[in-house]
């Protein structure tokens, strides 16, 4: 194989993932015999954070880590899969035709677009399964950053809640919960044993998708902006909207929602409601479905620990605190929810480490 920059790429059905490992320990004869076009695209990368308009490098979350015995730095980088197009001709640009190498993928797209590398880049794709990368790149990322998982104290507290990093190393069995476009929920035994238990196609696409048609929104960063100004009380019914009060009989609290968007049967409730209101709505509608449906897996699998990944949860702090307090609330304090702040690229990291 021609020499090839270390990439790992996970195409979604939202985001493309390129995870890039650069070498630190090079040895002179290393750095000799690196050819003009793995420069080109190193210092391509490296010179910014974000590439046309919509291709950002997560420079925070960058780390160091060794993989095949080298040392070097993990880059983080994201782009919509609708821009698969402009990558083409962005990597065609900068000589990755020359190379006529092989790049590891993950994802659907990597099944996709493997015809498109293939006669347009000259790159062939090793095709890597989504969830296997998935828990392989959290294995290793949580092995390299004592900081990696943690779990909300006092999550409805605004004024008191904290990030407190969480001790993963005995942590099996655990459930992962991948928010991305759609939901997919894995029980995971041991490094190499986990079953996909169930999935939801009521996902993050699914909040992006509503909040455009509901609001008049753009991006997912506009709806998260929107929803967090927003009170979705305006538009859900709640139980003391129903009861008066509480429901003591089942636990069921006055401030416990009964009834999402239950109020918009009303002409007049509708009026009422602005598009913040909505947005954030949707948002909580979205994530209580999905933290529910994760609650009722960890039961059934006899699991405590709920891992939540995905980049669903990317700047959405909102949805992390709910998810933190349903998952606690709802089973009487035995379940644990827990996040990882590479959130949504443990996929690309875990197709990266399978490089030969
Ligand atoms: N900049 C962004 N643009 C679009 N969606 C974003 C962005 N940042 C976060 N998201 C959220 O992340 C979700 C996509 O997450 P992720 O990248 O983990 O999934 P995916 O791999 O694209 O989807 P799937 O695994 O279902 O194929 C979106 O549906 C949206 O809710
Ligand atoms: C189809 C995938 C696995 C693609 O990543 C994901 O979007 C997903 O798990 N969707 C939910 C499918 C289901 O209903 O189980």
């Amino acid at each position: 194989m021609r020499q090839m920059p270390w990439f790992g790429m996970d195409i979604g059905g939202t985001l493309v993932k390129l995870v890039y490992f650069e070498p630190t320990d090079n040895t002179p004869d290393d750095e000799k015999n690196e050819t003009e076009t793995v420069k080109i695209i190193r210092h391509y990368l490296k010179s910014r954070s974000a590439y046309g308009k919509t291709g950002k490098r997560d420079v925070h979350l960058q780390m160091e880590c060794s993989i095949k015995n080298r040392r070097g730095i993990l880059h983080f980088v994201r782009f919509p899969t609708s821009e698969m197009p402009v990558f083409i001709s962005l990597a065609r640009s900068k000589g990755i035709a020359q190379l006529a190498s092989t790049v590891c993928a993950t994802g659907g797209g990597a099944y996709k677009f493997e015809k498109q590398f293939s006669e347009e880049l000259n790159l062939t794709l090793k095709k890597f399964d989504e969830l296997a990368s998935l828990i392989h790149g959290i294995h290793f990322i949580e092995r390299y950053n004592p900081q990696e998982c943690f779990y909300l104290q006092n999550p409805m507290e605004d004024e008191k809640f904290r990030k407190i990093p969480f001790d993963f190393s005995d942590s099996y069995p655990f459930l992962v919960v991948n928010i991305g476009s759609g939901v997919s929920i894995l029980a995971v035994y041991s490094q190499d044993k986990y079953k996909r238990v169930s999935g939801t196609s009521l996902g993050g696409g699914t909040f992006v998708g509503l909040c455009c048609l509901l609001t008049g929104c753009e991006t997912f960063e506009d709806a998260i902006a929107l929803a967090s100004s927003g009170d979705s009380n305006k538009v859900d019914k709640l139980v003391r909207d129903i009861y008066g009060g509480d429901y003591p009989k089942f636990g069921l609290t006055g401030d416990t929602i009964a009834c999402s968007f239950g109020h918009m049967i009303s002409k007049e409730k509708r009026d009422k409601v602005s598009k913040a209101d909505l947005a954030r709505a949707t948002l909580v509608t979205i994530t209580n479905n999905i933290g529910s449906i994760a609650r009722m897996c960890a039961v059934n699998e006899g699991i405590e620990r709920v891992v939540f990944t995905g980049n669903f949860l990317r700047v959405n702090q909102i949805s992390m605190r709910l998810l933190a307090y349903a998952m606690d609330f709802w089973s009487g304090g035995t379940l644990k929810a827990l996040f990882l702040e590479h959130e949504g690229y443990f996929g690309a990291v875990g197709c990266l480490l399978e490089l030969v």
